[in-house]
């Protein structure tokens, strides 16, 4: 239950902390420390940051906040991190089913891109995603799409944090006639956000397959000077590695490190078909892994070997993908699927526990967007990025491990408070700088649009 109690003051005591925001929670994880729960401990939140993590009963004696948040059988945790998605694509959710990879892109995704990709459908399913990710508890979401001014904006005014990945591609798209082009109003957009706290811009060349040597190097060449991000495509598919070995005679994680782009600014989405020395090249140069396993499962991509890479000392984060080739950007699920997927390509029941998988949807994701010193856990003097999940369902009976059941039993549609920045932005599952209505209504136009039933 929230409570605003703007009248506080009056009962504030003379050395009494004045604070914006205190949440009195049931249970809390920070994520760090690790494997830590504290239970009837509350968090104060000054300027959008957290301040103190302490018991309820100290925190009510020590602050005095004008908005007050009894989360009774809630559990709060860090809000999620999404490392990979292609957000607008919620308007091609479901318009193209059931096709491997290859297929799915050039006979179907490509064509309907070239006709409909625009800055208006960019903005339009860039926030239908959004609401779906602050109602399923993401706070933080990396992506990658054409028209990245309009994926800013979107995020910029519906108050999420987001890594804007400008789109790379060595050939002629709605957005970038090369990925020189491209290279050029990805850096002027990041000019355009460089004093904003909640959105970074990042270098995203598609995939070793779209993007050319010359290009690639000039990106590592940028990164480096810059310290900007780079995410990639890579080794999503046996047959993309195939394909590299037969046209070049090198492995695609091979080629990228020749051309000096992996490094700890590097992420690396996929990374199915590995051998020993992808795996060992991508642990010595630090970059990351951005695992999909909803989207790998449903083009029939591969298996990432999660537990390989762990063991090597990677850090692996989690990503949906895009909304059409998922369907959904809905993380809690993803990483019930991650934790469930790595048991089977392990042959291991003891691989990736409950812990580990929250760990990688939260902290993991923050490293792997360079942005692990604003967010990712729970703890003083970080951005106040939370989401608070009810586990008062019959489902989730009885509660003998909080992140057991998180992992195991939860989803996305049991969060019911996000706050990202100290901002609530999902105040008992209705969203508070979205318009539902309008959301659904524009997501209505697009499909009659795209089916040819109106313009
Ligand atoms: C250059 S904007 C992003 C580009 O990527 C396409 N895309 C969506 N999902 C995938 C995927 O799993 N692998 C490769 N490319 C993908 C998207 O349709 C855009 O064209
Ligand atoms: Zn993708």
């Amino acid at each position: 239950m929230a409570n605003k109690n703007p009248s506080n003051s009056a009962q504030k005591t003379n050395n009494q902390q004045v604070i914006d925001t205190l949440i009195h929670a049931r249970w809390i994880i920070p994520v760090v420390p690790e494997k830590r729960v504290y239970e009837n401990c509350s968090l104060a939140i000054k300027d959008g940051v957290i301040s103190a993590i302490l018991p309820s009963e100290e925190a009510r004696m020590r602050f005095t906040a004008s908005e007050v948040h009894e989360l009774d059988d809630q559990l709060v945790i860090p809000g999620l991190i999404n490392t990979h998605n292609h957000a607008a694509m919620s308007l091609l959710r479901g318009f193209a089913d059931d096709q491997p990879l290859m297929t799915w892109l050039e006979k179907h995704i490509w064509p309907a891109e070239q006709t409909w990709v625009s800055p208006e459908f960019v903005g339009d399913g860039t926030r239908l995603s959004i609401a779906e990710m602050l109602r399923s508890g993401t706070t933080t979401f990396s992506d990658q799409y054409f028209f990245p001014e309009a994926t800013a904006a979107a995020a910029r005014e519906a108050g999420i944090r987001a890594q804007v990945a400008f789109p790379i591609i060595d050939f002629p798209n709605a957005w970038s006639r090369d990925g020189f082009d491209a290279i050029e109003k990805g850096l002027a957009l990041r000019d355009d956000y460089r004093s904003h706290s909640r959105i970074g811009l990042a270098f995203a060349p598609h995939a070793p397959y779209t993007v050319g040597d010359e290009t690639l190097q000039k990106i590592a060449m940028y990164a480096d000077e810059l310290g900007m991000a780079v995410q990639m495509h890579l080794h999503e598919t046996a047959g993309e590695v195939e394909k590299a070995v037969a046209d070049s005679g090198l492995r695609p994680t091979e080629r990228l490190h020749k051309l000096g782009l992996l490094s700890p600014q590097f992420l690396s989405v996929h990374m199915t078909a590995l051998d020993d020395a992808d795996i060992a090249l991508i642990s010595k140069t630090g970059a990351h892994v951005s695992h999909c396993p909803r989207s790998n499962l449903k083009l029939a991509s591969g298996f990432t070997p999660v537990a390989k890479l762990l063991d090597a000392g990677i850090n692996v984060s989690i990503g949906t993908d895009g909304p059409a080739s998922n369907n959904g950007l809905d993380m809690l699920m993803e990483t019930n699927t991650a934790a469930l997927l790595a048991k089977a390509v392990s042959g291991d029941a003891s691989a990736l526990p409950a812990h580990q998988a929250l760990a990688m949807a939260t902290i993991n994701g923050a490293r792997a967007l360079g942005i692990d010193d604003v967010t990712g856990s729970l703890e003083a003097g970080k951005a106040a990025d939370l989401c608070a999940i009810d586990l008062s369902a019959i489902e989730q009976q009885p509660l003998h491990d909080l992140t057991s059941q998180l992992i195991y039993t939860a989803n996305g549609h049991n969060v019911r408070n996000v706050w990202v920045a100290g901002k609530q932005l999902l105040k008992d599952r209705v969203l508070t700088t979205m318009n539902e209505v309008e959301l659904k209504q524009r997501a209505q136009i697009w499909r009659d649009r795209i089916a040819g039933l109106s313009k």
